[in-house]
C-alpha cells in the first residue's frame, strides 16, 4: 500500500497517533516516550514512529505547518491506515494576559480564517470542536499528572506572519488561549471521515507581550504535554473497556 504522503505498510501505525507540527519533535516524543520503537514513515522527511507505551501500541508523526499540510497526512492516517484517534501536540502563541510561556492549553475547538471547513460543509459555518471525550480524559489526566492546563478556544491561523496585528485584540477579547496554525482543520477532517481528534499545544511565545521560547525548545522540551497525551490515551482505553 502506500498513499502519496506516507509509504508505511498495512497495520504499522497504531490506532491513535500523537502529531506534532515538527518532525524533529515527532522523534524525540518516541525516542523519549516510547518502547519497541520503529521508523515507519520518512517520506518528505515527515517522520513516523511508532512503538509502545506502557505495552499500549502508539504511533506519533509529524504534520507539518498549516491546515492543507495537517489536512493531508489526518486524511490518509484516518482512511488509508486506519487511525481512529488523532491527539495534536503543537505549539502556540498567546495573546491573553493570563497565559503565560510553557503554558499548556487544550483546545475546545477553534476559530479559523481559514476556509476549507466552508469548503467540506457546503459553504456553512462549521463549529471546528475536539472530541468531548478525549478533551475530557486530557483534562483529567493533566490534573491526575497535577499539571496545570487551560482549556478554551484556539485560532487556527492561515498565516504565521499575519499583517493585520489589529486581529490580535480581537482575539484576545474573545478569550482564545493560543494561535496555532491546523487544530480547525484536523477538527474539520476529523469529523468529514468520523474519527477523533484533540489539540493539545503549549505557548511557545507570548505574540503580544513579548518571550518565546527556541526552535530547539520547541523541539524537546514539551515533557509535560506529553506525558498529558499519552496519559489521556490511556484513560480513554480504560473508560472505553469500562464502557464495554
Ligand atoms: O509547533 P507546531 O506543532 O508546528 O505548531 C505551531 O508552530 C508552527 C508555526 O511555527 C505551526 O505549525 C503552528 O501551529
Ligand atoms: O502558529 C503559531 C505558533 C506559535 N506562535 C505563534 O504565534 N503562532
Amino acid at each position: 500500500m502506500g498513499t502519496p504522503h506516507i509509504d508505511a505498510g498495512p497495520g504499522d501505525f497504531a490506532d491513535t497517533v500523537l502529531m506534532p507540527g515538527d518532525p524533529l519533535r515527532a522523534r524525540y516524543i518516541a525516542e523519549t516516550f516510547l518502547d519497541e520503537v520503529r521508523e515507519v514513515n520518512s517520506v518528505r522527511g515527515m517522520s513516523g514512529f511508532s512503538g509502545r507505551y506502557k505495552e499500549r501500541p502508539i504511533s506519533v508523526m509529524g504534520h507539518g505547518m498549516g491546515i492543507p499540510s495537517v489536512s493531508i497526512y489526518a486524511r490518509e492516517l484516518i482512511v488509508d491506515y486506519g487511525a481512529r484517534s488523532l491527539i495534536r501536540v503543537g505549539s502556540c502563541g498567546a495573546v491573553r494576559d493570563d497565559v503565560a510561556l510553557r503554558d499548556v492549553v487544550i483546545g475546545l475547538g477553534a476559530c479559523t480564517d481559514s476556509g476549507v471547513n466552508r469548503s467540506r460543509f457546503a459553504g456553512m459555518d462549521f463549529a471546528a470542536i475536539a472530541d468531548f471525550e478525549l478533551t475530557r480524559h486530557a483534562v483529567d489526566a493533566a490534573a491526575a499528572l497535577g499539571i496545570p492546563v487551560k482549556v478554551g478556544n484556539l485560532f487556527s491561523a492561515d498565516l504565521f506572519y499575519d499583517p493585520r496585528p489589529e486581529i490580535l485584540d480581537l482575539l484576545k477579547r474573545y478569550g482564545i488561549l493560543g494561535v496555532e496554525m491546523e487544530a480547525a482543520g484536523l477538527f474539520g477532517v476529523a469529523a468529514e471521515f468520523g474519527a477523533r481528534a484533540a489539540t493539545l499545544c503549549t505557548v511557545s511565545d507570548h505574540i503580544l507581550k513579548g518571550g518565546s521560547l527556541s526552535s530547539t525548545e520547541r523541539q524537546s522540551t514539551f515533557d509535560d504535554m506529553m506525558l498529558v497525551a499519552l496519559e489521556t490515551v490511556m484513560r480513554d482505553d480504560r473508560a472505553r473497556e469500562t464502557a464495554t
